[in-house]
């Protein structure tokens, strides 16, 4: 017989002497169950198993997270070996596409392999070994996906360049900025940190102009209507610190908290930028533009966080034959800047390569802006850009050899044998000079 205790005055007290006995459905003497009206009252087993399955959740969750982060230090470890195992410097070739004005051409110059292309011309045939090729019809997702691995690795606390290297209108621009309809790989790697960073991880973003050896902030805010941009520009110098650290005064250096922002500025940066018209390109980029990306640990950008890595993207101003682009006046003065601190990042890529110990860093702004992004332990690609057309085979040989210099671990022979000869850009004998 079910005993019923209903009150609704007080809750009834059961006979139990033992509070261990709370939650026992049995009377210990008659065997005949109870029903237990105080709804205050859990019985032990039912509160014990919940607790127990929650214990056991909690456990599981820590253990899965220690796996996790295992798991994420042994990738980042792998990563970073097959990046070193296949060179810190890297060097990928891309060749742009004829474009609607430019001659057909019955001979193929430049033919390619996965990592080798050969440029034949009249009494020239020259082979050249890259990490990696991407032909005429190379899409620009082709080219990201070779990119993303190395991006990885800045989220993983290594600074990072990547550099578009070439002849004017060779597609720098093209394969860095791209299109609305085609984004290049600043806007990617944009979306792709975005979409890898951890929750503890935020992200400033910068640009930079060098243009004639001084810098200019593209993400400056309007300057006040009495200075014109030029003096607002003027600002900004390279400071080093004691501990090797470098900054850039004055540099506007904003926090973005979602990728959509970060490619407004992005796109307010690309305006400011200078270019002009040259008889090779155009709109032909005058200027060296650099974009950095600051990845900051523990949740917030602000001043006294520990930086993470910095992620440099720069798409170089063009190599050009000064002659050639027509170029007079301050389009001359332009190129010749170009070209000499073009030179002078070849010069510090090539004593990196070769593991000397004085590196020139100091010879151009360009290379000391890049220095902390350049040397040991960083990560850098350089994307080298060259003309399908035969026209411009003397500067498909000056680019290759210029890449060349930061692959080549033994110095060039030629390079001793006709020192005098050769090249300011590329050092070797490339027929441009
Ligand atoms: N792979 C490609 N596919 C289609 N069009 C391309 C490609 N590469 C370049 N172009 C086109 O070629 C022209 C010149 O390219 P771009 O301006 O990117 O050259 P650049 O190397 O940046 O030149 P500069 O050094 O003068 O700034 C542009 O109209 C661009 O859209």
């Amino acid at each position: 017989m079910w005993k019923m205790l209903l009150s609704m005055e007080e809750p009834p007290l059961m006979k139990i002497s033992d509070p261990d006995e709370i939650g026992s459905n049995c009377d210990p003497s008659d065997g005949i169950p109870v029903v237990y009206t105080d709804v205050n009252v859990v019985p032990k087993h039912e509160k014990e198993g919940p607790q127990q399955t929650l214990a056991d959740l909690q456990d599981q969750i820590l253990a899965s997270k220690s796996k996790q982060r295992f798991l994420v230090a042994k990738r980042r470890e792998a990563l970073n070996k097959l990046l070193d195992i296949k060179g810190s410097i890297r060097v990928f070739c891309r060749v742009r596409s004829f474009l609607p004005n430019d001659k057909r051409e019955i001979r193929q110059t430049v033919s390619t392999g996965s990592e080798k292309i050969t440029i034949r011309s009249t009494g020239i045939k020259k082979e050249f070994r890259v990490d990696k090729v991407f032909p005429q019809e190379a899409a620009q997702e082709d080219v990201f996906i070779e990119v993303e691995p190395i991006l990885k690795s800045a989220i993983d606390g290594h600074n990072v360049c990547i550099f578009a290297y070439g002849q004017t209108g060779t597609g720098k621009t093209f394969t860095m900025e791209g299109t609305k309809d085609q984004p290049g790989i600043v806007p990617r790697a944009i979306e792709e940190l975005f979409h890898h960073l951890n929750p503890d991880q935020s992200i400033t973003i910068s640009m930079l102009e060098v243009y004639m050896g001084s810098l200019k902030d593209l993400l400056a805010r309007k300057p006040p209507s009495n200075k014109t941009v030029e003096s607002a520009s003027k600002c900004l110098s390279i400071h080093t610190g004691c501990n090797g650290s470098l900054e850039i005064e004055g540099l506007t250096d904003v926090v973005v908290t979602d990728h959509r922002e970060a490619i407004r500025w992005y796109t307010k940066g690309k305006r400011a930028r200078a270019t002009s018209w040259t008889n090779v390109n155009e709109a032909s980029s005058r200027s060296h533009c650099l974009t950095r990306i600051t990845i900051f640990q523990s949740g917030s950008a602000e001043k006294g966080k520990a930086v993470v890595s910095r992620l440099w993207l720069v798409d170089l101003g063009g190599s050009e034959r000064l002659l050639k682009t027509g170029a007079v006046g301050l389009t001359l003065d332009e190129g010749r800047a170009i070209n000499l601190s073009l030179s002078a990042l070849g010069d510090v890529i090539a004593a990196l390569k070769m593991r000397r110990k004085h590196i020139p860093y100091r010879n151009s702004k360009l290379t000391q802006i890049l220095r902390n992004s350049l040397g040991e332990g960083s990560k850098v690609l350089m994307l080298v850009h060259i003309s399908p057309s035969e026209n411009d085979v003397a500067e498909t040989i000056c680019s290759l050899n210029f890449a060349n210099r930061a692959r080549a671990v033994e110095p060039n022979k030629e390079l001793s044998e006709a020192s005098h000869h050769l090249c300011y850009s590329c050092k070797y004998l490339c027929m441009q000079c």
